[in-house]
């Protein structure tokens, strides 16, 4: 049977959520940190870990079949890969950002000034759609401390708090592409059963994030108006209690309106809410 490979990060900001969500899917492995290949005890996976520039072209190549990676670091190698799956983890964007000091007020000011980044290619795409002719000077880190140092006038890099941008006296001026992790695989290798198993797995773990279930006690005469607020997988489930006249409703409930609908809940007469996390949901 053929072993499938995927690519993440060795260590930094994607590492340690791309192991954890791997983990989440029930994939047994060392998470080595000496060792740069991870066999996978109960699944035909190794898992390679790599600096994060090089997954996307490791992918496309076939020499991983799958990787985990920002989305910026995609377009800034131009590979083809497919896009399998969002993660919604290492959420941030590329902006354009200036000294506070500075003059710079619409796109247009940047014309004949210079802007330090490490993504060339990104910001070269994003000038050219803009009309926009700026020395571009590409720097390997630490990008946010050159106009300070008096290398650039201006610089484009990833933000997430703003914090990096605040302490080095640079304000957030145009942005460029927001970003986040996403699951990539080798052109096609969608089509084939164990990526799909593993995206199945993936999947219902995302799922399982975004929702908790949910146990709540109601008098039989308040069940209408409860039903009604209540969506399920498929539908909730209502159980007789020991009690007479009262049934337990066992649910699902999304986790982005999560507080308002307990709230009308309770109005509607819910009791003794039990709320749990979930591992996983598979459809
Ligand atoms: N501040 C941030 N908040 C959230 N996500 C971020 C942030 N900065 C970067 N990311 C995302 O995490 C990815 C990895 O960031 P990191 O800083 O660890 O990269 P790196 O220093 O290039 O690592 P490597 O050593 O693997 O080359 C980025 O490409 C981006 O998608
Ligand atoms: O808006 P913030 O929350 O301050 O985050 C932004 C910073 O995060 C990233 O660097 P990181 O800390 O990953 O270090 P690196 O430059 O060594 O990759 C990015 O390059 C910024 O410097
Ligand atoms: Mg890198």
């Amino acid at each position: 049977m053929k072993t499938l490979k995927i690519a993440i990060q060795k260590s930094g900001r994607l590492n340690e959520k791309s192991v954890e969500l791997l983990k989440n899917c029930g994939l047994n492995f060392e998470n080595y940190k000496s060792s740069l290949i991870s066999p996978v005890s109960n699944f035909p996976l190794e898992i390679l870990f790599l600096r994060d520039d090089d997954i996307p072209e490791y992918v496309q190549d076939g020499i991983a079949d799958l990787g985990i990676v920002g989305e910026n670091v995609i377009r800034e190698t131009e590979v083809k890969v497919s896009y399998l799956q969002r993660l919604g983890f290492g959420k941030c964007s590329l902006k354009i950002a200036v000294p506070n000091t500075n003059e710079i007020e619409s796109l247009a000011d940047l014309n004949g000034k210079s802007i330090a980044t490490t993504y060339p290619v990104i910001l070269g795409k994003f000038l050219k759609e803009n009309n926009i002719t700026a020395d571009i000077r590409t720097i390997s880190g630490s990008v946010e401390i050159s106009p300070g140092l008096g290398l650039s006038d201006a610089i484009c890099d990833l933000v997430s708090t703003g914090g990096t941008l605040k302490s080095n006296g640079l304000k957030p001026f145009a942005d460029v592409m927001s970003s986040e992790a996403v699951l990539i695989g080798r052109a096609g290798s969608e089509d084939e059963d164990l990526v799909k198993e593993l995206i199945q797995r993936i999947q219902s773990v995302l799922r399982a994030k975004e929702t908790k279930y949910v146990v709540l006690n109601v008098l039989k005469d308040n069940l209408s108006a409860i039903l009604a607020l209540l969506p399920g997988v498929k539908s909730p489930s209502v159980i007789p209690l020991a009690e007479e006249n009262w049934v337990a409703v066992h649910t699902v409930i999304p986790e982005r309106d999560f507080w308002d609908r307990i709230s009308q809940l309770k109005q509607a007469g819910a009791q003794g809410i039990v709320v749990m996390p979930i591992e996983k949901i598979i459809l």
